[in-house]
């Protein structure tokens, strides 16, 4: 019996080549900005509520109008073939069938149109904008046309950070799995290079001084909403917010990018301040339990995403596996806001933390 998202990626790890592993699991750097992902949450304490008369919580919420089961979705993650070769059809099904949202990434090993035909929730996709406009175009108008309900721009990848793992494996895409939304539209020598190093790829393809000027021009292309996703910062979030963006996802992008940026716990209520209410504020980096879900919420989030657990889940046992891990912390939440008193999930504030800091306070007392 797996009872939990940290046996998930032990049972994960066994599955995998270590190469793979370590491209899934690696950060940037010292790998400080991943590990502080997930202490984060070990700082914050949840305040229980004795007899709150209710087991089942309401989970559900809308974004940007879609109706979601709970405030949870899968990140966009590149090759989910890397996991299992279900791939992002088998994640497609797994969060459909739970009522969740899945945003593709560019990088998928399968193409949107594929994964659309498979999904019954909200999708999303996720661009990285190349140095060809008119790839980067195609891209944003087949969304469109695939029904994909909102573009989401990763906003701190001009390449890919300095992954050591993946330098020291001098890590390759295998050959079987391509990214299948690009295949048309790259040269064939381009798509060499990106299975060769994708990190090399990053430097020659993708747009090196994109500006936010690049929002207006995805709304055009698509007619879509777009959200920013890697948002560290208030500044950062009014500026995105000027250039029109319909959400703003707080993201250090699993820790994968600048090694030393903040755990995304620690800057979502800066975030959230600068946003004001004026679009959704969803997160991701490090969730991995449904307390944690309940965690970002009062700290100020609309939703969370995951990433590496979902891969997780595939590894383990394909499109069940991904259903596992998403029903386990969907599971989790509802458990976690019954035990905090919590019946919705408009109903989780502030009040339902109790930082550390008070029981240090209540053990000092004479
Ligand atoms: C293997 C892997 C591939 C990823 N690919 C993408 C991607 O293609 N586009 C993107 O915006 N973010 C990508 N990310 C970052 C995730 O969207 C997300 O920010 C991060 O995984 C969240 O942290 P978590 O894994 O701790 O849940 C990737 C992350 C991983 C682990
Ligand atoms: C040029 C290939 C890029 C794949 C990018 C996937 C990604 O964002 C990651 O963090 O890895």
């Amino acid at each position: 019996m797996t009872l939990s998202l940290d046996e998930y990626a032990t049972l994960a790890r066994r599955e995998l080549p270590e190469d793979v592993w370590d491209f899934i699991a690696g950060g940037a750097g010292r790998e400080r900005t991943l590990a502080a992902n997930e202490a984060a949450y070990d700082t914050v304490c949840l305040r229980p509520k004795a007899l709150p008369g209710f087991t089942e919580p309401d989970t559900h919420v809308r974004v940007l109008g879609g109706r979601w089961a709970a405030p949870l979705g899968v990140a966009p993650v590149a090759y989910h073939e890397l996991a299992h070769r279900d791939g992002e059809s088998g994640t497609a099904r797994a969060a459909g069938a739970l009522g969740l949202p899945l945003v593709v990434s560019t990088f998928a090993s399968q193409s949107l149109e594929r994964v659309a035909r498979e999904a019954s929730a909200p999708l999303w996709l996720q661009m990285y904008c190349f140095r060809d406009e008119e790839v980067t175009r195609s891209l944003a108008g087949r969304a469109a046309a695939a029904g994909y309900e909102a573009l989401v721009l990763t906003v701190d990848t001009p390449f890919m950070g300095r992954r050591l793992r993946d330098l020291r494996n001098g890590f390759q895409v295998p050959p079987h799995i391509v990214p299948a939304n690009l295949v048309e539209g790259l040269a064939e020598g381009a798509r060499a290079d990106v299975a060769a190093s994708p990190a090399a790829h990053s430097r020659t393809a993708f747009h090196p001084a994109l500006d936010w000027s690049v929002v207006a021009r995805l709304r055009e292309w698509s007619g879509l909403p777009v959200l920013a996703k890697g948002v560290l910062s208030g500044d950062d979030a009014r500026a995105a917010l000027d250039a029109g963006v319909a959400g703003i996802i707080v993201s250090n992008h699993g820790g994968r990018q600048l090694d030393g940026a903040p755990a995304t716990l620690e800057v979502l209520p800066e975030v959230v301040a600068a946003v004001a209410g004026r679009c959704p504020v969803l997160m991701d980096g490090g969730v991995r339990r449904g307390s944690d879900i309940v965690v970002a919420l009062a700290f100020g989030a609309t939703a969370v995403l995951v990433g590496r657990p979902v891969l997780h889940g595939l590894a383990v046992d394909g499109t069940a596996g991904a259903h596992a891990v998403l029903s386990l912390l969907m599971r989790e939440l509802a458990d976690t806001m019954a035990l905090t008193g919590r019946a919705t999930v408009d109903a989780v504030d502030v009040s339902v933390l109790a930082p550390r800091a008070m029981h240090l306070r209540h053990l000092e007392l004479p």
